[in-house]
């Protein structure tokens, strides 16, 4: 049984979802990073909100470990590529607390507005300041969003129902989808010459850090007021208090921040200041979607294999992942054999499909061709890594999908090109679920793929079946199947057997020098 560790306050859904679909869950939020280090080699899965750091270094004890689950969008406090190079599949809820996050821009806005929270402490305070809290109307203003996706759309649609000018800035949005959406695509240097409310919406990354620097938010108007919801170092922190200090920033409200928990900050007790403490997704509705669906997630994953949502594999769903489960077996096998048969450095891999294997999603297959490849010189690839691993061996990738008629019902072929030449094999399934052997460099044969097995290419000549037997024979080696093919009588032949044991190192020489064998090569599956 799968067993999940839930690291962040998450709601009792996940949990309860995860036991239902017969997963074991554990619940430890609020573990220290040593904690954590200490049990994470336990589980198969980790449920996490933004408060788990899952760093390189808390993945190196994360031995068992298959999937990251983020309860939420932001995946800034995962190591992806760390994960990715494990073979950890890190997936996220992109859509559940978007417009709760929204929601919690548009009531940051009204608060600067009419500086509620501090007409609050003062009235609170019998102090009945009529005349000191002076607002400013929304309507008719310019709202300014810098990233316009999913949270920011939502801003945008609020914003315009709020009789709001709104403007975009985000280098990804088409102009037909700004139409869409109702909002004029600016640039940066316009919005921030035109925005009496700029709130940001972008992830944390090289391009948008620091993107309301000192520099741009001198260039804003006079008077504006800024929220972020986003990410903690989207904005300069220090100009911003001294933006705020000299007037030219009327108010600023951040959700974020960028050292978090931030439990002191120069910004605190700055007057037009407000902020919270992350609470962009913390309502009742966003925190049971996300829940719902990352424990939905990650127990597919972990039961069927089906992947939805994640960040470094590609989409495979619940219903499909039963129905290409053979064929990732199959693609695996092929995979691994001509990484065994290939004795030097690969530079290019081709995936073919034909029949019913033309019909499916072929990502999944070529991940588990490239898997089973890159598995002759790595124990710790899997279909999550092998990709990267690929590309960082310069390994170039194809895919080819076949609609012609095969003599195979269906068919994954496996081309690999390196100094040596291209080379294929190619695979079915028997009785829609059996891996099966057609092909191996061109010459037809039909084997099961066993645990132990030798390749042998030889001249077809009569009397070199009766010595193998005798040699291996001799060594007490037990055959269990045996599978020749050949291109034309008298030509070269291939011969596949199963073996009960393995064979030495010895053993196999002294088949590579039997008369008429041109190699000999052991094999292992499994
Ligand atoms: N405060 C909170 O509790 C929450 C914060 N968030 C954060 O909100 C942010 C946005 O989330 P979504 O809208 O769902 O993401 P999204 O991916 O749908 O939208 C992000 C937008 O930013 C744009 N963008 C990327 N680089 C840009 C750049 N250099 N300049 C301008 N725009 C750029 C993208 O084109 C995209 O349209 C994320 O960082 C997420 O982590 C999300 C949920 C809750
Ligand atoms: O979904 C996001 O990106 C968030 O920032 C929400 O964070 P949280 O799950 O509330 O800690």
């Amino acid at each position: 049984m799968p067993k999940v560790l839930i690291s962040d306050k998450m709601s009792p859904k996940a949990a309860e979802i995860f036991r239902a679909r017969g997963i074991e869950v554990v619940e430890k939020p609020g573990l220290t990073k040593e904690e954590l280090a200490a049990i994470i080699g336990d589980y198969d899965g980790l449920a996490i909100r933004s408060s788990t750091k899952a760093t390189a270094q808390l993945l190196e004890h994360a031995t068992k470990l298959k999937v990251i689950g983020r309860a939420g969008i932001g995946v800034d406090n995962v190591d992806v590529p760390a994960a990715t190079a494990r073979g950890i599949v890190v997936m996220n809820t992109p859509f559940g607390n978007s417009i709760t996050t929204a929601e919690h821009a548009i009531a940051l806005m009204f608060a600067l507005a009419r500086q509620l929270p501090e007409a609050d402490a003062s009235t609170q305070a019998g102090k009945w300041e009529k005349n000191r809290f002076m607002g400013v109307e929304v309507t008719s203003k310019t709202l300014g969003l810098i990233g316009c996706g999913n949270i920011g759309s939502i801003v945008a649609e609020r914003g315009l129902g709020l009789k709001m000018k709104v403007v975009a800035f985000d280098p990804f949005l088409t102009p037909e989808r700004a139409q869409d959406i109702g909002v004029e695509k600016v640039t940066l240097e316009e919005l921030l010459a035109k925005a009496d409310f700029i709130t940001l919406h972008t992830p944390l990354t090289d391009s948008t850090r620091n993107i309301l620097s000192a520099e741009n938010l001198a260039k804003t108007k006079k008077g504006v007021r800024i929220i972020n919801c986003a990410r903690g170092g989207l904005i300069d922190e220090a100009a911003l208090k001294a933006g705020l200090d000299s007037g030219h920033i009327a108010g600023a409200a951040l959700d974020v921040f960028v050292e978090e928990p931030a439990t002191q900050s120069p910004l605190f007790g700055t007057p037009n200041f407000i902020s919270t403490p992350h609470l962009g997704a913390s309502t009742d509705e966003a925190q049971v979607n996300v829940a719902i669906q990352v424990a939905e997630q990650m127990s597919d994953f972990l039961l069927t294999g089906g992947v939805s949502n994640a960040l470094n594999m590609p989409s495979l769903s619940a219903e499909d992942a039963p129905k290409l489960k053979p064929y990732m077996a199959l693609a695996e096998y092929l995979g691994h054999l001509i990484g065994q048969l290939t004795g030097d450095e690969i530079r290019a891999v081709t995936v073919e499909v034909e029949g019913a294997a033309a019909q499916l999603n072929i990502k999944p297959i070529t991940g588990a061709v490239l898997a089973g490849l890159m598995r002759t010189f790595s124990d710790t690839v899997n279909m999550v890594n092998a990709p990267t691993m690929a590309r960082d061996r310069n390994i170039e990738v194809a895919e080819v999908r076949h609609e012609r008629d095969t003599d195979y019902q269906t068919l994954v072929r496996v081309k690999v090109k390196s100094a040596s030449g291209e080379r294929s094999v190619a695979g079915t399934l028997f009785g829609a679920a059996q891996p099966r052997l057609v092909e191996i460099f061109g010459i037809k044969v039909e084997a099961d793929f066993a645990n132990r097995m030798i390749f042998i290419i030889n001249e077809d000549k009569p009397g070199f079946i009766g010595r193998l037997g005798t040699k291996l024979g001799e060594v007490g080696v037990n055959i269990g199947t045996f599978h020749l093919g050949r291109r034309d009588a008298g030509a070269e032949a291939i011969l596949l057997l199963s073996i009960d044991s393995p064979v030495d190192g010895g053993t196999l020489k002294d088949i590579a020098t039997l008369p008429g064998v041109k190699t000999a090569k052991a094999l292992t599956f499994g």
